[in-house]
């Protein structure tokens, strides 16, 4: 199924760019699938938010899916951990004719969000998408930024199905298991799991 998804749509030329930058440089070749890439620039349209938190943007390819749900006035602010990704994501978000609405932060998504939240900044929708034991307190940092109502995606919350194998005990898995329970119980959260591909978490934040 997910290879007919991948096949459904008409090539596109920007985000092909991605991939073949990825390929290039001997990069993870771990960019979110066709299907949830779509769904981002929908949900960030749907959404209305202006103001976008990206964590973990590789080689730009969910970057472009999210500035493309932006209107005019939209902006897209992403954290990567390695400087050269970083700059690749940014040359591909300029290439696609984001450039001027982009912002890139390199280092530590933790040390990145602890910085924005000291300017004061508030976003109305987040993509997390960076180390998966780092998924409860990104979580943390998205609620603590959030705009009233604002949307929280993430991916790879079912890591191939170990979350649901109760024999699978690493840090990854107590963290995503840990991110998971927070989607269902916190009752400032309303979301939920959608099982395609990896797992994709959306929620919003209503209280
Ligand atoms: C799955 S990839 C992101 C894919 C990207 N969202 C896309 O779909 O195009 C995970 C990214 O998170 C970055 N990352 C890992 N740990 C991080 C951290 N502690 N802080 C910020 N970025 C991190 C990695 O360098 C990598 O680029």
């Amino acid at each position: 199924m997910e290879r007919y998804i991948e096949e459904l749509f008409p090539p596109d030329p920007d985000l092909r760019r991605v991939l073949e930058g990825i390929r290039e440089r001997g990069m993870p070749e771990i960019s979110v699938p066709t299907g949830y890439g779509r769904l981002l620039t929908l949900l960030v349209a749907m959404s209305g938010a202006r103001q976008v938190l990206e964590i973990g943007a590789l080689g730009g390819y969910s970057g472009i899916c999210l500035a493309r749900g932006l209107g005019p006035q939209g902006r897209l602010t992403s954290l990567e951990l390695l400087p050269e990704y970083a700059e690749l994501a940014a040359a591909q978000l300029e290439a696609a004719g984001f450039g001027g609405r982009t912002e890139y932060r390199v280092g530590d998504a933790g040390r990145s969000l602890e910085a924005l939240k000291a300017e004061g900044r508030r976003f109305g929708f987040f993509f997390i998408d960076a180390d998966k034991g780092g998924y409860p307190r990104y979580l943390d940092a998205a609620i603590e930024l959030a705009e009233p109502g604002a949307v929280i995606v993430a991916d790879n919350t079912l890591l191939r199905g170990r979350v649901a194998d109760p024999a699978r005990t690493g840090p990854s898995v107590l963290a995503m298991r840990e991110f998971n329970r927070r989607l269902a119980e916190d009752p400032r959260l309303a979301g939920t799991l959608l099982p395609a591909y990896d797992g994709l978490a959306v929620m919003r934040v209503i209280g």
